[in-house]
């Protein structure tokens, strides 16, 4: 591997690669006015995805509101308002803090405002003297990028580096003929069992792909919706996946973060759903698109609505996430919505305890991140959603980092799947720059990131960390240093995070400091940077973090700091990757000494900030629970009169999930570190110690209504209500078909509720003959929905 392969930025003055896109360089000061580094810079436009040649002069996601749902507004604000960390902060530095945009448009507005221009005098100041600085630097970075990273980027170097590995377990891997050999049998028959389970249609290069939304034939509503969203040709996800999902095949997609895999289930879901059976006993839920995250669901929903809704199509969806009202959900359920987007533990609450919900209707199921919802972590949950589904669905599974291992996929009941991996070898966007940071001690992790956003990265950047206690720490840091900062984990409530998100998207806050709850899916225009403060601890995560960025063909860059035991994850990323989008980047060590010592000073108004907060929240607390207990007295009888809700994992059960969750998944990643392990002995706690009131008494409840639930007949009423209330199949009703053995001689034909004879499945799905048409011996489901496509042989 040469060594000239990645190249090194020697300060961390602003980045070409940034300034170079157009848009985000508006109006930003090149720094020390320092002609941009050009290496690589003209590689990566070079390199810009000619597929992703759409107009994105901003109307795109200006127009999509990702985050503003009626279901979000609805949480009003008022008594309950949060406690914002940045008031406290205002309070005692007795300064505003204020975004980099509205710092910008003081200083350009009014010179007078001299105590604004503190901050940014100061910046400058750093900024100066960056190239002094930086050319220390590079006498004290000796040995060049190899050396610097503790690693060789090239696949042969890394084969003789991982020798040297000898306690490696992927060095074992390339290690003696035995290995080898065992390795080979059972790759061997692992894609024999793949080829078994799989379609083998191809679907790569197939020529007949088709270029645009209207060579799809989807119906005219759905065309003047994509194009007034500017959607003006699909993606190469979208062209492989829509015709097919058209065609009700199970599909198992992937392609890179930010290529529009969402639009590439919603269209075919909502084209469907236009020929559906809207009579009388036609109305029942029919899709269920999964997310692991609420904010994800959020995104989802509003892309869905944003398609219907443009073209004027009657589609009603459902908002199914934890942190919104149980009851408007519910009350929403009882209309038979069409689309369900939910959360597993929220949608399967609703399974449980609302009467009359039932997803014995659905058609299509869709999994987004779905290598995620495999995890162990959602096992348990996913099963139990699997089962309350129909066999005869749709399936289809999207992710960035699908897997197409058949041991995880077995549990989904899927019918002869089509891969659909665009580019499977690359993970990461080709528009993404990925910048690494040495870090030689934890205790500079800190004061690096930080000389980092101070000096460099100004605005519209996320940065990951791994705790959420670090993320609200360093929260309280930017905010102390002047940076305007939100943070977005699962410490906050649902209102919160929301709220996070919406400011950051709006330009408020200029960082959103994230656990990897925002790693997946979330699609924010304009980020420009993500920063990891430390590499996770896998793989995928690094795929799915550093894709917030550079997304729809836009640029980006990350930056990773670092560290001595982040050095195989290290070496992972850079595998994935092209290596012009590699970079080593040296923060100067004077910037990150001053930053040390600046951060020892404020020590102590970090912990007072704290306190405060955490004696703020508990006057909060205590004033909730007197609001409380008076509704208790004033409504008892409404209170204790409403049904006891059913719980499908105890906190503990759901820990445990999560565990092995965390646990399974560092297994399949060499190289991850290890879960978080509390290698202190075990003391016998109580069952409630060190809980906090409220987790207590919530315990104790639901501890309550389990043991009354068992002994009640309640579910059994449930379940009662919904067999009544179940919606009949849409459609005019077909005669059963004659029960053909299939040649494996098991399951039986499927059958699409979309499949109505009136609409005609070639109609209904728009599958014109030559195009997408149904034929007889390709027709495997019922009705032909899923016939091989015409031409794709
Ligand atoms: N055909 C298209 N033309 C133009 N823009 C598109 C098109 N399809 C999707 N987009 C835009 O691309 C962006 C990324 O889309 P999306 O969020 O669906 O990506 P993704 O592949 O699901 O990413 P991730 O893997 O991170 O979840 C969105 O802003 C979306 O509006």
């Amino acid at each position: 591997m040469p060594s000239d392969f990645i190249t090194t930025i020697d300060s961390d003055d602003e980045d070409d690669l940034l300034v170079q896109n157009g848009e985000s360089s508006k109006g930003r000061p090149t720094p020390n006015g320092k002609a941009p580094a050009t290496g690589g810079k003209g590689k990566i436009d070079e390199d810009l995805n000619p597929e992703f040649e759409f107009d994105f002069d901003g109307l795109r996601n200006a127009e999509i509101d990702l985050w503003g749902g009626d279901e979000v507004k609805k949480s009003g604000k008022g008594d309950n308002e949060p406690i914002s960390v940045d008031d406290i902060i205002a309070r005692r530095t007795g300064r505003e803090l204020r975004s980099f945009g509205e710092k910008k448009r003081k200083r350009s507005g009014e010179d007078e405002e001299e105590e604004d221009m503190e901050g940014s005098e100061s910046e400058e100041g750093s900024d100066d003297e960056e190239e002094g600085d930086s050319e220390e630097d590079e006498g004290e970075e000796e040995g060049g990028m190899e050396s610097d990273l503790g690693m060789e980027v090239d696949s042969e170097d890394d084969e003789e580096g991982d020798e040297d590995e000898t306690d490696d377990g992927e060095v074992e891997d390339h290690e003696g003929d035995d290995d080898d050999d065992a390795e080979s049998t059972e790759d061997i028959a692992e894609t024999a069992r793949k080829d078994a389970f799989f379609s083998s249609e191809p679907t790569a290069d197939d020529p007949t792909l088709p270029s645009s939304f209207a060579s799809m034939n989807l119906s005219r509503p759905l065309l003047r919706s994509l194009a007034s969203l500017n959607f003006s040709a699909p993606t190469p996800i979208q062209a492989r996946a829509i015709p097919l999902a058209l065609l009700g095949r199970d599909i198992l997609g992937s392609a890179v973060t930010g290529s529009g895999k969402t639009a590439a289930f919603m269209v075919p879901i909502l084209e469907r759903l236009t020929y559906r059976d809207r009579g009388r006993g036609g109305q029942a839920c029919r899709v269920l698109v999964l997310c692991p995250t609420r904010e994800l669901a959020v995104q989802c929903e509003s892309v869905g609505k944003a398609l219907a809704e443009r073209g004027g199509l009657d589609v009603r969806f459902a908002l199914l996430v934890g942190g919104l009202s149980l009851n408007a959900q519910a009350h929403t359920l009882r209309t038979l919505p069409d689309i369900l987007i939910a959360t597993p533990g929220r949608l399967i609450d609703h399974l449980t305890n609302t009467p009359s919900f039932t997803l014995s209707a659905l058609d299509i199921l869709v999994m987004d991140e779905a290598d995620r919802m495999l995890e162990d972590g959602f096992s348990d949950e996913l099963s139990e959603i699997i089962r309350a589904c129909p066999r005869s669905r749709q399936t289809m599974l999207f992710s960035a980092t699908m897997t197409d291992s058949v041991d995880e996929l077995v549990k989904l009941s899927l019918d002869k799947p089509i891969r659909v991996f665009v580019d499977p070898k690359k993970n990461t966007a080709d528009s993404l720059t990925q910048e690494f940071v040495r870090i030689r001690t934890d205790d500079n992790r800190g004061p690096a990131l930080l000389a980092l956003c101070k000096r460099t990265v100004r605005e519209k950047c996320i940065v990951f960390f791994r705790s959420k206690a670090l993320a609200h720490q360093m929260r309280v840091v930017f905010g102390l240093l002047g940076m305007k900062a939100a943070e977005l984990h699962g410490n906050l409530t649902q209102e919160q995070r929301l709220a996070a998100l919406n400011d950051f998207k709006a330009g408020k806050v200029d960082y959103l400091l994230a656990t990897d709850l925002a790693s997946r899916g979330l699609d924010i225009k304009g980020v420009e940077t993500v920063i990891n403060y430390d590499m996770p601890g896998q793989l995928a995560q690094y795929t799915h973090r550093v894709g917030r960025t550079a997304r729809a063909g836009r640029k980006g860059r990350s930056i990773s700091l670092v560290g001595e035991p982040d050095r195989k994850m290290l070496k992972l990323a850079i595998r994935q990757s092209v290596s012009t989008q590699i970079r080593h980047r040296i923060i100067p060590t004077d910037a990150i000494t001053g930053m040390s010592a600046k951060m020892d000073g404020l020590k102590e108004d970090i912990a007072d900030i704290l306190k405060e907060e955490k004696e703020e929240k508990a006057i909060r607390q205590a004033e909730m629970e007197v609001k409380k207990g008076q509704n208790m007295v004033e409504h008892e009888e409404e209170i204790m009169g409403r049904p006891k809700r059913v719980w499908f994992q105890s906190e503990k059960e759901k820990a445990a999930a999560k565990n092995t969750g965390k646990e399974g998944y560092v297994q399949k990643f060499p190289g991850a570190a290890p879960p978080e392990k509390d290698d202190k002995p075990k003391v016998k706690r109580g069952k409630y110690d060190g809980l906090s009131r409220r987790d207590k008494r919530r315990k104790m409840a639901m501890e309550e209504d389990a043991a009354e639930h068992r002994a009640s007949s309640q579910s059994a009423s449930i379940r009662a209500a919904k067999k009544q209330a179940r919606p009949q199949k849409i459609g005019i009703p077909i005669a059963p078909a004659p029960k053909v053995k299939s040649k494996g001689g098991k399951k039986p034909a499927r059958r699409s509720a979309f499949d109505d004879k009136k609409a005609g499945a070639s109609e209904g799905m728009r599958a014109k003959p030559g195009v997408g048409a149904v034929k007889g011996k390709g027709a495997k489901k019922a009705g032909g929905a899923k016939g091989k496509p015409k031409g794709k042989r």
